[in-house]
């Protein structure tokens, strides 16, 4: 029988529970890869690239007059080692922000997340995200699907920035805050990382962990956390 739970919000990452997590580390994180240098020598004075590199040279004890090519050298091997760093994630959302405005990127997600998506939001529920990556880049990847521009199904972004690590449950406290204070209960999260669910569990919050075939955790240990397959394995539906 599917599992139905009832909510008012529904908060959901990106990789690996929206878009299959080649669609990051591939497609995405080839596509900021070489375009990191350039873009910081293009955007000497864009307050975002000027406070992300100082925050990279601060993380990585570099010299305040690093060159360029040392940051991107940092930033490289961050991305090698998939460090979701908040400066990092900045600078890639610029430049995916810019790479979709051109098309030149194109968001695919999972085939059951869309029709989920629309369903949800026709029922009366509330959409957010929290992922990783920046709300510029997640606002960005939504507005260039195969499935048209989605921006209009997400009421709040949020990233590690404005709410904080993923793993901290004081994080989703601060989430829940920011729209607008349901009882916990109310919201839902979906993830693919049970770290990410034990710190959304710890604040109160219900919680799904999507176990999708082909994906880094979906053999993981999921604990006491409902898992699915796939969005097609559950219901969520409004709570009164
Ligand atoms: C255009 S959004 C890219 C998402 C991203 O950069 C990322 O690291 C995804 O991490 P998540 O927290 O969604 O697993
Ligand atoms: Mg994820």
């Amino acid at each position: 029988m599917t599992d139905t739970l009832s909510a008012q919000w529904v908060v959901l990452d990106i990789e690996g529970t929206l878009m299959p997590t080649s669609g990051v580390h591939v497609v995405l994180y080839d596509y900021a890869r070489p375009r990191l240098g350039p873009w910081i020598d293009a955007h000497p004075t864009d307050p975002v690239v000027v406070s992300a590199v100082a925050q990279v040279k601060a993380e990585a004890g570099l010299p305040a007059d690093a060159d360029t090519a040392a940051v991107v050298a940092v930033l490289h091997g961050w991305m090698a080692a998939d460090r979701k760093a908040a400066p990092l994630k900045e600078l890639q959302g610029l430049i995916w922000q810019d790479g979709y405005a051109r098309r030149d990127l194109v968001s695919e997600y999972f085939p059951d997340v869309v029709p989920a998506l629309r369903g949800w939001d026709a029922a009366g529920l509330k959409l957010a995200v929290f992922s990783s990556g920046s709300v510029a880049g997640q606002i960005a990847s939504f507005s260039t699907t195969t499935d048209g521009d989605l921006t209009n199904l997400f009421r709040h972004h949020f990233d590690t920035v404005n709410a904080g690590p993923k793993r901290e449950a004081a994080s989703y406290a601060a989430i829940a805050e920011g729209i607008g204070g349901p009882t916990p209960p109310r919201i839902v999260f979906l993830s693919d990382v049970p770290a990410e669910l034990d710190a959304a569990a710890e604040a109160g919050w219900q919680t799904v962990g999507l176990a999708r075939a082909g994906e880094p955790y979906a053999d993981a240990d999921f604990g006491d956390h409902r898992v699915a397959k796939s969005f097609d394995d559950f219901r969520i539906v409004p709570d009164a």
